[in-house]
C-alpha cells in the first residue's frame, strides 16, 4: 500500500509505540581481509586486490584472520558480551554479483559475542540501555556499479561493473535486541546508539568508523504496535544508513509510513527499503527473506574459533575508558552542558578538540574553531569533520597566534580557510597571505588620521564626551585595512588623537 498523506509523527505517536532494531556494520581496520592475505587499502585500481580466496574460486582455502578476531572480542567486551568459547562461522547463501562465492562467509547461530548492552546518553543526560542481542563476524561484498539506469540500480541498467577489492573486508555486525519504551524519544535513541558505538569502535582503535566513507553503516529496523499492546508488529528494515543525521530521519520516516499504513487499515510488509537523503524518504525494496531462505549451514573449510579464557582476559585488560565515561570528565574539564557535549560527540569532535588541547590550546577555543568554523566548513563539502585536511595541532597554532594577539578572528578565520585550501601550515599562509594584526603605531596612525578627517561629525561627538561613538571609527579603521589592524590599539589611538580619555 503506498501512502500519499503522512500522518505527523505526534500523531503516530499518540496511537502507535515504536519498537526499533539496529543492525550496525563495521568494517575492521585490518591490514589484510578476513579470510585471504589480499589488501584492504583503499583507493586502489579495481581487481587488483583479489585473490581466489576472496574471489571464490573452486578449490580455494579460507584462514581466517586473526586481527580480525581479537577486534570483534574487544568490540563484544566493550559491549559488556559474552564471548563464546567455542563458535563456528556460517555460510549465508544467496546470489548477487558483488558475491563472487553466491554465499557470504558470516555466523548465524553461533556468533562470537552475545548478550550484552551499550548504554547512552540521551541530550537532556538520561542514560538509556541498548541491550546487544549478538555481534558477530562476518566478510563486506564487492562493489557494483550499475551503468546505464536511471537510479544508478540494477534495474533498468544496461551492464553492470565489479570491483572485488572490497570482497572478504572483515565486517563485524552488532545487533540489537528489540528496542522498547524509547516512545516518542526513538529517533534520538537511534541516533544516540550510532553515535555511541561508533565512538566506542574509535576508541579500541579497530576501525575509524567513518560513517561517509562506508566504514560504519546501519540497517535500521522498524515496527509499531498499537499503544498498550505487546506483540511486536511487522518490521520493515531500511538498509545502509550512513550518517547520524540520517538514522534519525529514517526512524521518524518510518514512525509516520507504518502509522499511515496501519490507520488506513493496512498492513506493512516485511521488506527492506532505500534512504533518501534529499527528502528523508525511504521506498520499497525487496520482500525480506526469511532465515531459511539463507540455507545457512556451518562453514566446513574454516576451522572453528576457540578463544581461550585467558586470551579473552588479556583483552579485556586492554580496554580504554569507556567514550561516555570520558565525555563525562571531559565535560567538567571544558566546562560545557550536556547538550553542547551531545552536539560536539554527534559532530565527532570529542577527539578531535582533545587532541587540540593536547597540542596547547585552550579548551574554549578548541571547541570555537571546530565546532564553529570547521564544522561548517565539513558540512558545506558534505565531509566527516576528521577528514578535513586541517590537523588539531593546526588549530592549536591558530589559536596561540589568537592568543598572542597576532591575529584577530577575522584573520585567522582567513588563515584557517588558507589551511583548507591547501596553501600550507597556518605560519606559512599568514606568510603567503600578509594576515598579521597590525598594532604598530606608524603603521596605523595614518589609517587612524583618514577616518577621523572622513567623519568629523563622529570626530566631534567624540571630543565632545560621547566616547561610545568611537565604535563607528575603529569600524571605518578595521575596513580600510581589511581587518589586519588590532582594533584595541586602533581606538586608544583615535582617543588620543581626539584628546579624550578612553
Ligand atoms: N518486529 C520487530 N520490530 C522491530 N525490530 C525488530 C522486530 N523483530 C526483530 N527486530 C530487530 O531487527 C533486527 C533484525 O536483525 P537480524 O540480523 O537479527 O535479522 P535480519 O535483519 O533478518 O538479518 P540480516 O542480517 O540478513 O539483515 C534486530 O535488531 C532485531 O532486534
Ligand atoms: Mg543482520
Ligand atoms: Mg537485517
Amino acid at each position: 500500500m503506498t501512502v500519499t498523506e503522512l500522518v505527523s509523527y505526534e500523531d503516530a505517536l499518540a496511537s502507535y509505540d515504536p519498537v526499533m532494531g539496529l543492525e550496525v556494520h563495521v568494517e575492521l581496520g585490518t591490514k589484510t581481509k578476513m579470510f585471504c592475505g589480499c589488501s584492504t587499502e583503499l583507493g586502489a585500481d579495481p581487481n587488483t586486490q583479489t585473490c581466489p580466496v576472496c574471489l571464490g574460486m573452486p578449490g580455494a582455502l579460507p584462514v581466517v584472520n586473526a586481527i580480525g578476531v581479537e577486534s570483534a572480542i574487544k568490540i563484544g567486551l566493550a559491549l559488556n558480551c559474552e564471548i563464546a568459547e567455542w563458535c563456528r562461522f556460517a555460510r549465508k547463501n544467496y546470489f548477487y554479483p558483488d558475491m563472487p562465492k553466491n554465499f557470504q562467509t558470516s555466523q548465524y547461530d553461533e556468533p562470537i559475542a552475545f548478550n550484552g548492552y551499550l548504554d547512552v546518553q540521551l541530550e537532556d543526560g538520561e542514560v538509556f540501555r541498548v541491550e546487544i542481542e549478538r555481534a558477530h563476524m562476518e566478510e563486506d561484498t564487492g562493489k557494483s556499479t550499475h551503468v546505464g539506469g536511471a537510479t544508478g540500480r540494477i534495474h533498468g541498467a544496461q551492464h553492470s561493473l565489479l570491483d572485488y577489492n572490497r570482497a572478504g573486508i572483515p565486517l563485524i555486525e552488532i545487533v540489537t535486541k528489540p528496542i522498547e519504551g524509547a516512545g516518542e524519544r526513538a529517533p534520538e535513541v537511534a541516533k544516540a546508539y550510532v553515535a555511541e558505538l561508533r565512538e566506542l569502535i574509535k576508541a579500541l582503535g579497530v576501525s575509524e568508523a567513518r560513517m561517509e566513507m562506508g566504514q560504519m553503516r546501519c540497517d535500521v529496523n522498524l515496527s509499531l504496535r498499537p499503544n498498550g499492546t505487546e506483540k511486536f508488529g511487522t518490521r520493515s528494515e531500511t538498509k545502509n544508513v550512513n550518517s547520524l543525521r540520517s538514522v534519525e530521519r529514517a526512524v521518524r520516516f518510518e514512525v509516520q509510513r507504518h502509522a499511515s499504513v496501519l490507520s488506513a487499515g493496512g498492513t506493512i510488509v516485511q521488506e527492506t527499503r532505500h534512504f533518501h537523503e534529499e527528502d528523508g524518504s525511504t521506498t520499497s525494496g525487496r520482500i525480506k527473506e526469511e532465515a531459511e531462505d539463507y540455507r545457512y549451514f556451518p562453514e566446513p573449510d574454516l576451522v572453528p574459533v576457540a578463544p581461550s579464557r585467558e586470551w579473552v582476559e588479556e583483552l579485556r585488560g586492554t580496554l580504554p575508558e569507556l567514550p561516555r565515561v570520558r565525555r563525562n570528565r571531559l565535560r567538567e574539564e571544558w566546562g560545557v552542558s550536556e547538550h553542547d557535549m551531545q552536539s560536539i560527540l554527534n559532530a565527532g569532535a570529542v577527539d578531535l578538540i582533545t587532541a587540540t588541547v593536547e597540542a596547547g590550546a585552550d579548551s574554549a577555543a578548541a571547541r570555537k574553531w571546530w565546532m564553529g568554523e570547521l564544522a561548517r566548513s565539513a558540512n558545506e563539502s558534505g565531509t566527516d569533520l576528521a577528514a578535513l585536511p586541517i590537523t588539531p595541532a593546526q588549530v592549536a597554532r591558530v589559536a596561540a597566534l589568537v592568543a598572542e594577539g597576532s591575529l584577530n578572528d577575522k584573520l585567522a578565520r582567513q588563515v584557517i580557510e588558507g589551511v583548507l585550501a591547501g596553501e600550507g601550515g597556518p605560519d606559512e599562509v599568514v606568510e603567503k597571505r600578509g594576515l598579521k594584526v597590525v598594532s604598530d603605531d606608524s603603521a596605523l596612525g595614518a589609517a587612524v588620521d583618514e577616518a577621523i578627517a572622513a567623519n568629523a561629525g563622529i570626530a566631534d561627538k567624540i571630543r565632545a564626551g560621547k566616547v561610545a561613538a568611537a565604535g563607528a571609527l575603529v569600524g571605518a579603521v578595521m575596513k580600510a585595512t581589511r581587518g589586519q589592524a588590532d582594533a584595541a590599539r586602533v581606538r586608544e589611538l583615535i582617543l588620543e588623537r581626539l584628546g579624550v580619555e578612553g
